[in-house]
């Protein structure tokens, strides 16, 4: 696989998210982890969302499916729907695979009938959706689909179970795939395996996938353009391969000195120095300043929006580019 854009540019969108916010009603009072999320996903098209730990991706990814949690709301607007050449607008599906199918996948039910019943919850018959659980098996690369389609989940290796688990999700008849993490439980050889088979499915079914990671590295391998998430805000977005060659963001830069290799002789990130703020108490100015080497006083009280900085890219750095080549 290679990092090059593979997307027709006539594409519909399939989504098209503006202004996206989430609002989280606690004990201790109401927070806003994600505000500000432009995105928009074509058909075919791999979006990856990175960020560390705690950006907000696994939120925004929820707030885009409209599944928040408890006390949870959204703002701004979500479109998941296709819009054709004639103006027309139908509706996408979405599906979501997870980081641990052990969890999402019925402990009680046969992988073959758990597949079975994500086909049957759009219509098709008992008998059908029995068959196509066996060639989504199949599809999916499950060896003897026909036997594995009688094992149960505990019975399968953590690379069969998440083949399992994305042949649930493609029973759905997805336009778009949600992917939060899918990789990262998995040993770098079966985590490539997956990778590719994402990749197979977004060519030869026009699947659009919204990958979320906290590894730049595992984005770099599948995706065409990259959402670059701090402290719930889109820092920095853009085609993967220019963002990966320039980075217009200081945080962008600094992620991308603590990926893996892309060889993946090394399998985790490593830290970026200082801790993410607390979205209790985010400061004014540029989330990341506290961080930054370049910060300076401009940067505390800026205000950082997403600023147009290229065909197709955009940074809320005020001076890009400014941490180009320190990091790295
Ligand atoms: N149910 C909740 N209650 C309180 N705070 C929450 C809740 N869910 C998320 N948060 C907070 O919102 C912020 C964003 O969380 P989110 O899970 O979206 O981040 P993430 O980038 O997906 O992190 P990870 O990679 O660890 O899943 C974090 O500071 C988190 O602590």
């Amino acid at each position: 696989m290679t990092a090059a854009a593979r997307t027709e540019p006539a594409a519909p969108t399939v989504l098209d998210a503006r202004g996206l916010s989430v609002r989280l009603a606690l004990e201790s009072g109401t927070i806003v982890p994600v505000r500000g999320i432009d995105l928009r996903v074509r058909r075919g098209e791999a979006l990856g969302l990175v960020g560390e730990s705690g950006s907000g991706k696994s939120l925004t990814m929820r707030a885009l499916l409209d599944v928040l949690p408890e006390g949870g709301s959204r703002g701004g607007t979500v479109a998941l729907e296709t819009v054709a050449a004639d103006g027309s607008r139908v509706p996408a599906r979405a599906a979501l695979v997870f980081q641990e199918p052990l969890s999402a996948l019925n402990p009680t039910m046969r992988v073959g009938d758990a597949i079975a019943e994500a086909a049957r919850a759009r219509g098709v018959r008992p008998r059908a959706a029995r068959a196509l659980a066996v060639d989504l098996l199949a599809q999916v690369g499950v060896p003897e689909p026909e036997r594995r389609a009688r094992d149960w989940p505990h019975e399968l290796s953590g690379g069969l179970r998440q083949r399992v688990m994305i042949a649930v999700a493609l029973a759905a008849e997805p336009d778009v795939l949600f992917c939060d993490e899918p990789t990262t439980a998995l040993d770098v050889t079966v985590q490539a395996q997956i990778l590719a088979l994402l990749d197979r499915l977004r060519r030869e079914r026009g699947l659009a996938l919204v990958f979320v990671s906290h590894d730049l590295s595992v984005v770099a391998q599948l995706c065409d353009r990259v959402a670059v998430m701090y402290a719930g805000e889109i820092v920095e977005q853009g085609p993967l391969g220019e963002v990966l060659a320039g980075p217009a963001h200081p945080y962008t830069a600094a992620l991308l000195a603590a990926a893996p290799a892309l060889d993946h002789r090394q399998d985790r990130l490593l830290p970026i120095p200082g801790t993410p703020p607390d979205p209790r108490a985010f400061p004014d100015g540029c989330r990341f300043a506290a961080r930054c080497r370049f910060a300076d006083e401009a940067c505390r009280s800026a205000r950082t929006e997403l600023r147009v900085v290229g065909a197709d890219r955009a940074t809320a750095c005020i001076r890009p580019g400014a941490g180009e080549g320190v990091f790295s």
